[in-house]
């Protein structure tokens, strides 16, 4: 793949702590695809640290995981919910320092279940964080009968995956 191949997606849910453009709050990340794997560009503000100048471990799991959910989303086009992940943590990572995200499916399970897994590179190329997690792939329906979300965010949001 070249790097013109790479698409920006759009965001879906603007309150989303982890994806939400108008959380002031939240990590505000973006997406982009090539077809086969998810890439993102994150600067790690300073109010998510955790010990003096690094990132807090419980936001680079959330990172991992909402790597982890739009590539299941994106490159199956259903709903999910993550149902475990794991992480592990290789090198500390600083606040306010570019990183590189990236997922990709490792396996898909079944017409149900994908794994799937992502990492954290800082801006040296080494991998500072990694995960693996099994996603269960729902149909519209399916999760409407879930009461997850209300019927006109789900239209809204399946729209927006294809
Ligand atoms: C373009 C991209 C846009 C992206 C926008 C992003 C927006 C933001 C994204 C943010 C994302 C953040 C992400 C988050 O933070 S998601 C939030 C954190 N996760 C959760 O809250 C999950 C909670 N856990 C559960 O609900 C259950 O344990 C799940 C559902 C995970 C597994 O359940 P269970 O323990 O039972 O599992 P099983 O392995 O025995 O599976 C049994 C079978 O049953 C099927 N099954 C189970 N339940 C249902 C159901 N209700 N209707 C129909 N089918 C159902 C299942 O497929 C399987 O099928 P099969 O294998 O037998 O065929």
């Amino acid at each position: 793949m070249t790097e013109t191949q790479w698409k920006p997606l759009a965001g879906v849910d603007r309150e989303c702590f982890a994806c939400g453009w108008e959380n002031p709050y939240g990590l505000q990340m973006t997406f982009e695809s090539n077809g086969e794997q998810l890439r993102s560009g994150l600067t790690v503000k300073e109010r998510f640290r955790g010990w003096s100048n690094l990132v807090h471990g419980g936001i680079l799991s959330t990172i991992l995981d909402e790597m982890m959910s739009w590539t299941a989303i994106h490159l199956t086009q259903r709903f999910i919910l993550t149902k475990g992940m794991n992480v592990s943590f290789k090198k500390p990572v600083k606040i306010e320092t570019p990183l590189i995200i990236s997922g990709y499916i490792k396996e898909r399970i079944s017409d149900r279940k994908a794994r799937v897994v992502a990492e954290i590179r800082d801006e040296a190329g080494d991998v500072c964080a990694l995960s693996e997690g099994e996603f269960v792939l729902f149909t519209m329906e399916e999760f409407g009968s879930m009461g997850v979300m209300p019927e006109e965010e789900l239209t809204e949001m399946a729209a927006a995956f294809s």
